[in-house]
């Protein structure tokens, strides 16, 4: 049995259980990070984020004293980051008096994130950044789902790294997409699976989209697919990225975000931005039981 002293928060309905563990104590099992984010039997939640030092984490090799941010899925895996979870930790961070400063920066699996926390409720975070790349097989990776009819469709995808995996579909169908199960792609694609993205594109600085995420399900928002979705809809629409940060606002089911994207040197990576809301909605004490 153990003892979580949590917080509860969201970026755009992207939710999360969040709490301190600062001597590295509390590593959940995979099994205790389900109870957690179970919406019946525990809080509830699409992912799990465990502020710990950095020192405390093997693969970290940074600050030993930079507060990291330990990401879980829903179903207790682990991914390298998460764009609303970064906002929401930060958030934490301060509200918890972890950190006295509105500017913040944090280890994740995917480097170091510089985070701002903005007057209003929004978090404005340095995404690193974002690789458009090619799939085993081909330029694109074929993404299966099916329509609210049973009808399987099926999309050449994108696939892009912004840290963690993604494949990028364009649709203007996206309101019709059943995403209550896994879309499929051909074996040997995203080894480490993927999290899929339907984008439909309004216009070159206006785009809407629904995700599936690995080891979660179709959630409301996610934060990295939405960098994601700038990025390959800024390619597709053929946009000149150069050393001024261009803006995409993306909407999401649970609201909207805005993405910005540059090329500071110009044989350099593409870099982003990510803006938009984070917010805690209540605190609380957990017992874990014994789920051995
Ligand atoms: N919701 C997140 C992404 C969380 C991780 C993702 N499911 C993965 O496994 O890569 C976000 O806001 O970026």
């Amino acid at each position: 049995m153990r003892d979580i002293t949590f917080a509860k928060g969201h970026g755009t309905r992207n939710d999360f259980v969040v709490f301190t563990d600062q001597a590295g104590m509390l590593d959940l099992e995979p099994v205790e990070v389900r109870f957690l984010c179970d919406r019946r039997g525990g809080v509830g939640a699409d992912g799990l984020l465990r502020a710990v030092r950095g020192k405390h984490i093997a693969e970290w090799e940074g600050d030993p004293d930079v507060w990291f941010m330990d990401y879980r899925n829903a179903d207790g895996s682990i991914a390298e980051m998460c764009g609303n979870g970064v906002r929401v930790f930060v958030r934490y961070l301060y509200e918890s008096g972890l950190v006295n400063e509105r500017e913040v920066t944090i280890g994740t699996r995917a480097g170091a994130r510089h985070a701002v926390l903005l007057p209003d409720d929004r978090v404005r975070v340095g995404m690193g950044p974002v690789r458009l790349h090619e799939g085993l097989l081909g330029p694109t990776v074929p993404i299966t789902v099916l329509d609210g009819a049973l009808v399987e469709r099926t999309w050449d995808a994108q696939p892009v790294d912004v840290g963690n995996p993604h494949a990028v579909a364009f649709t203007d169908d996206i309101g019709v997409l059943d995403l209550t199960r896994q879309p499929l792609w051909p074996a040997g694609e995203f080894p480490l699976g993927v999290n899929a993205e339907f984008v439909r594109v309004h216009n070159e600085g206006h785009v809407g989209m629904r995700v599936y995420e690995r080891g979660v399900g179709e959630t409301e928002s996610c934060g990295t697919g939405t960098v994601a979705v700038a990025a390959a809809s800024a390619a597709r629409l053929g946009l000149e990225i150069g050393a001024e940060e261009r803006r995409i606002r993306v909407d999401v089911p649970g609201g909207a975000v805005v993405v910005g994207l540059s090329r500071p040197e110009s044989d350099g990576p593409l870099m982003a931005t990510l803006t938009g809301p984070a917010q805690l909605v209540f605190r609380g004490k957990i017992v874990i039981p014994d789920l051995g």
